[in-house]
């Protein structure tokens, strides 16, 4: 009798864990053989397994299926491989909302993202331009004290430290120089994102997202947020947009672009502080690895190539000289004629995505067209973005830097491949 008991507990355990790793057979999809297998349970011990890779090896065995069923631990996720196929079904709201960004408002649910997509509109980002230009001269201070000493120039460190002083600049409305030796909360924040790399690795990015940081990042937005209503302060930058957002007021009025906030009482605000410090953090973690290890992978490879760094430098030299005559000052407008220099990051997007994949949850059961199968609701489907960009069929010698795929390009298979900023609802709202 208590030999059974053993037994009973390992074969219910085994039933179980069969019928999941059998769920995309049963559902008629094509997958891959697995289980747990020792070699996976082994890596994971060594603390080995890395999901990326993971992510490309299954991309690579789904051959040329536009669907593959494949088991993330014990998470069946269903891998879109065919880009058509992948913007068809991420383009299909009802079905695949990226539901992080739903919000309750009053009765109401609104999507927070579009929303607040106005804030990174053409102007307004002009309209914050003069404070990105402080940022520029500390660093450009920098590397020139760097450089007359004849010290290393750790190029990583510089351009990481430049991007998260934009946003302590922007997103939190600080007048901070990160250049200077200090111990600000910014700064431990880029050595937690080189620290949690490895762990989110590991995890596929599914650990809480509350960092240690939340709370001093909070009391800051509280601080500003309080100068801004109370105070009437007006500075072009996101946090007043994010204000304006919390008070009702009008983001897309373009004919006019008001930054004054027209404060409401407290009853009538639109985002709670501890809300507006979640949506600027959420902006930070994407936005902050995700331009930053792009203007380092950038300039790495521009190095890298004698004749795309001479095109870079030309392009520069061509569009100052035009424009000296009237203003020597730099200018979101100069930077963004720049369009050799624009090909290069794109294509680093393509070789080097920061987001390697998207992922998002079946809402309601999706019929796939042509075909008899059905993505049921609950469901995960993942859009391998790296795998896809670096497929030979979607992008002529993947694994060569070459700006010039993109470069004054408005059409052509190889545009329509490129996901790098995303597809469907989440789509990037900083590109
Ligand atoms: C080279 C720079 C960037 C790249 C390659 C990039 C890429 C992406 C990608 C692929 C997504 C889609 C993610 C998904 O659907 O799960 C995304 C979403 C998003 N991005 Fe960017 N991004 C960049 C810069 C920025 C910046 C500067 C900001 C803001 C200041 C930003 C804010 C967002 C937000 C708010 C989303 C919405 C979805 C989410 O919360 O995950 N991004 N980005």
């Amino acid at each position: 009798m208590w030999l059974l008991i053993p037994i009973l507990f390992y074969s219910v355990i085994f039933l179980y864990i069969r019928h999941i790793y059998t769920y995309w057979k049963r559902k008629g999809f094509p997958t891959e053989r697995t289980g747990l297998g020792w070699q996976f349970l082994k890596q994971v011990y060594r603390r080995e397994f890395q999901y990326v890779s993971a992510i490309n090896e299954a991309y690579s065995a789904g051959g040329e299926r536009a669907l593959y069923g494949v088991y993330f631990f014990f998470r069946p996720t269903l891998l879109v491989r065919d880009v058509a196929l992948a913007r068809l079904i991420l383009e299909s709201p009802l079905h695949f909302d990226d539901k992080r960004w739903h919000y309750m408002q009053g009765y109401r649910k609104i999507n927070l993202l579009e929303r607040l997509a106005p804030i990174f509109n053409v102007q307004r980002v002009e309209g914050m331009f003069r404070n990105v230009e402080k940022v520029v001269d500390n660093m450009v201070k920098q590397v020139n004290t760097l450089i007359v000493g004849n010290e290393a120039l750790d190029m990583q460190i510089v351009l990481r430290t430049y991007v998260i002083n934009v946003f302590a600049n922007l997103l939190y409305g600080l007048d901070t120089n990160l250049f200077e030796p200090n111990d600000s909360v910014f700064k431990r924040y880029i050595q937690s994102t080189l620290r949690n790399r490895g762990i989110n690795s590991y995890t596929l990015n599914h650990l809480p997202k509350k960092s240690s940081l939340t709370y001093r990042l909070r009391d800051i937005i509280r601080d500003s947020t309080g100068r801004r209503e109370d105070g009437g302060i007006i500075r072009k930058d996101i946090m007043q947009l994010l204000v304006k957002f919390r008070n009702g007021n009008n983001l897309t009025n373009n004919s006019k672009l008001n930054w004054h906030v027209e404060n409401v009482f407290e009853r009538e605000k639109l985002l709670s502080i501890k809300k507006l410090s979640k949506v600027a953090e959420r902006f930070l973690n994407i936005g902050f690895e995700s331009t930053a290890s792009t203007a380092t992978l950038t300039l790495y490879e521009i190095l890298q190539s004698p004749s795309i760094h001479k095109k870079v430098l030309e392009e520069i030299h061509i569009r100052s000289a035009a424009t000296k005559s009237e203003d020597n000052r730099l200018t979101y407008a100069k930077i963004d004629s720049l369009e050799y220099l624009d090909a290069c990051i794109k294509e680093t997007v393509r070789k080097y995505p920061s987001v390697p994949y998207v992922e998002r949850v079946c809402q309601k059961n999706f019929q796939i067209p042509n075909s008899r199968a059905t993505i049921n609701e609950g469901r995960t489907i993942m859009v391998p973005v790296m795998a896809i960009q670096r497929d030979e069929r979607n992008f002529k010698d993947p694994d060569y830097y070459r700006p010039e795929r993109f470069y004054k390009a408005t059409s052509g298979e190889e545009l329509n491949n490129f996901l790098g900023y995303g597809l469907g609802a989440g789509t990037c709202v900083g590109e």
